[in-house]
């Protein structure tokens, strides 16, 4: 039974879930942040569910040996080190869309909170100073509202701005003007924004791009008695700068959920006149906790039982559904990568993979995935399909893909070709109604091989004797033959022939049949599939 380990408070219906869906669970709310303890047990786990007090880091992943899945109850990653993941083959999944209203109503919160200095009217009050004339405030209706970063949480923040009557302005580059037509926004360049907007509301992840993208230089592009509500990441907003901003007064006030060291128990900004601040509690209701905990438990018990791969952000989705009818087809473009990544030896430069038929309607990202992970494993030998893309990548292989409508006999086949700086080497497949992969063509000589276990490889003259001459050798040395395949491009030209044997050859016999002058060469090869 797979376990999984719940390392930050998680509403408990994530542990009623994973208990469910057949998932042992160990739910320690705490441990996230005793980073000692947590590197002492990580090892027994298959899956890690956490929040954003777990630091996910590469020494913690080195530690995780048996780990296959972390699970973000929420959205933002930066505290999991995706690469050190992927390189370890292991699936960082997050709950994009559970807490993005209450993101988005926390923000709006904070827009209306600075702009009436609620806190500390408010404090001021239970103070029982009644300092009716301190407290004036801004109207919201008709000011500008610019938001930076549009997708779920900017766009849910957008509309709302518009239906507080406010104009709405935004900076996403990838916001279409027809997206942006939908929300009811003016779509414009970031020195434009920081110049008409009386609100500014960040909504980006924190990214090479958008750290500091709140600094003195856009500070000073911005409206005197500009109010910021950061509510998304800190690093977005250099504190520093933001602090000079208020004290001069070009910034009226700022609202913070974020900052760029969490716990955040030291700050400058705390105490400051109209800053409003919380404790990273954007995700912080009731209703986002149970979305979220109910769908990291699902998805990541999904994966550890079933397989199938959702939001996943370094591993293409996998449905239930899809699961199954994808499980023999990734089979077959792995034991197709594994054939060549077997008989290949110089550096990989370019992989095609050609989808005819039915396999083009396929999720053909998880079938590259697989054909790469087979092409890599006989060097990596603990590569998966999360990995083999980084891998295939930090490698520099390029990479294409075909699809295209059925075009021969088959309902359906997968065709590898390698490109190396020597030679370019093809190997196509299929399943048949058995499930069970084939090669149907290699080095554009056709046949049709089951795949076993233990396989011989020759090429050889087109001679005769040949059949007689491997089937001796191989039963003089009590090597059993399951299945024999010949093929050859023209008579008298290149032959190939594919041997499922019933366990690996042994070197001498091997040797054996290198000698013989019908032989040009004899590779054996592994493949992991089922015995027959
Ligand atoms: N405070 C909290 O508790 C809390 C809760 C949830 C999410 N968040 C954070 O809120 C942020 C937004 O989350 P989301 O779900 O809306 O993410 P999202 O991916 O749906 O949207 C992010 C948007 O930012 C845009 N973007 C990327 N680079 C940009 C750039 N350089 N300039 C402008 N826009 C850029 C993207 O195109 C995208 O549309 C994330 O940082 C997330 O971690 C915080
Ligand atoms: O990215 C998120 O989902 C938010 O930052 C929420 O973080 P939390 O789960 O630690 O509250």
């Amino acid at each position: 039974m797979p376990r999984v380990l719940v390392s930050d408070k998680l509403s408990t219906t994530a542990v009623q879930i994973f208990k469910d869906r057949g998932v042992e669970v160990d739910y320690l709310p705490d441990l996230g942040k005793d980073k000692e303890k947590l590197l002492a047990v990580i090892g027994q786990y298959d899956g890690l569910a956490i929040r954003s007090a777990t630091k996910v880091t590469e020494k913690l992943i080195a530690a995780a040996t048996n780990l296959k899945v972390i699970g973000r109850a929420g959205i933002g990653v930066d505290n999991v080190d995706i690469p050190a993941a992927s390189r370890r083959g292991i699936i960082v999944m997050n709950t994009p869309f559970g807490n993005s209203i209450t993101t988005a109503e926390h923000a709006i919160a904070l827009m209306f909170a600075v702009a009436r200095q609620i806190p500390e009217a408010s404090a001021s009050t239970h103070a029982g100073k009644w300092e009716k004339n301190r407290f004036m405030g801004v109207e919201i209706t008709g000011k500008t509202l610019g938001v930076i970063g549009c997708g779920n949480i900017g766009s849910i923040v957008a509309t709302r701005g518009v239906g507080l009557k406010m104009h709405v302005v935004a900076f996403d580059p990838f916001l279409s003007e027809s997206r942006a037509a939908e929300l009811g926004v003016e779509k414009v360049e970031l020195d434009e924004l920081f110049a008409r907007a009386d609100f500014i509301t960040l909504h980006t992840p924190l990214t090479d791009k958008t750290r500091n993208i709140i600094n003195a230089d856009a500070i000073a592009k911005m409206k005197k008695g500009v109010r910021i509500i950061n509510c998304a990441r800190g690093g977005l907003v250099v504190e520093a700068d933001l602090i000079a901003g208020l004290k001069s007064g070009k910034v009226a006030g700022a609202g913070i959920d974020v900052f760029e060291v969490e716990p955040a128990e030291q700050n400058e900004l705390f105490g400051m006149d109209n800053v409003v601040c919380t404790p990273h509690l954007g995700a912080s209701t009731s209703e986002a906790q149970e979305n979220v905990a109910l769908q990291v438990a699902e998805q990541m018990a999904d994966y550890l039982v079933k397989g199938a791969v959702s939001n996943a952000i370094n591993m293409p989705s996998i449905t239930a559904e899809e699961a199954p009818r994808l499980k023999p087809f990734v089979k077959l473009a792995e034991v197709l990568g594994a054939f060549v990544g077997q008989v290949t030896e110089d550096p990989i430069k370019e992989v095609e993979i050609l989808f005819d038929g039915a396999t083009a309607t396929m999720n053909t990202r998880a079938l590259i995935s697989a054909a790469l992970a087979g092409l890599i494993r006989p060097q990596v030998s603990d590569v998966n399909m999360v990995s083999a893309p980084i891998m295939a990548k930090e490698r520099g292989v390029i990479l294409s893909e075909i699809r295209r409508d059925k075009s021969g006999v088959f309902d359906g086949y997968i065709k590898l070709t390698v490109k190396t700086e020597k030679q370019t080497r093809a190997i196509a497949g299929t399943c048949f109604s058995d499930l069970k992969p084939r090669f149907i063509q290699i080095k554009g000589i056709n046949m049709d091989a089951e795949v076993g276990r233990h396989m011989l490889y020759t090429t050889n003259g087109d001679v005769p004797g040949i059949i007689g001459l491997l089937g001796g050798i191989l039963g003089k040395h009590k090597v059993n033959i399951a299945n024999f395949q010949l093929g050859r491009d023209h008579p008298g030209g290149n032959a190939i022939a594919m041997l499922y044997l019933d366990e690996r050859i042994p070197d001498a016999v091997l040797e054996e049949l290198r000698a013989q002058p019908s032989i040009d060469s004899a590779k054996p090869l592994q493949f992991d599939v089922a015995e027959a």
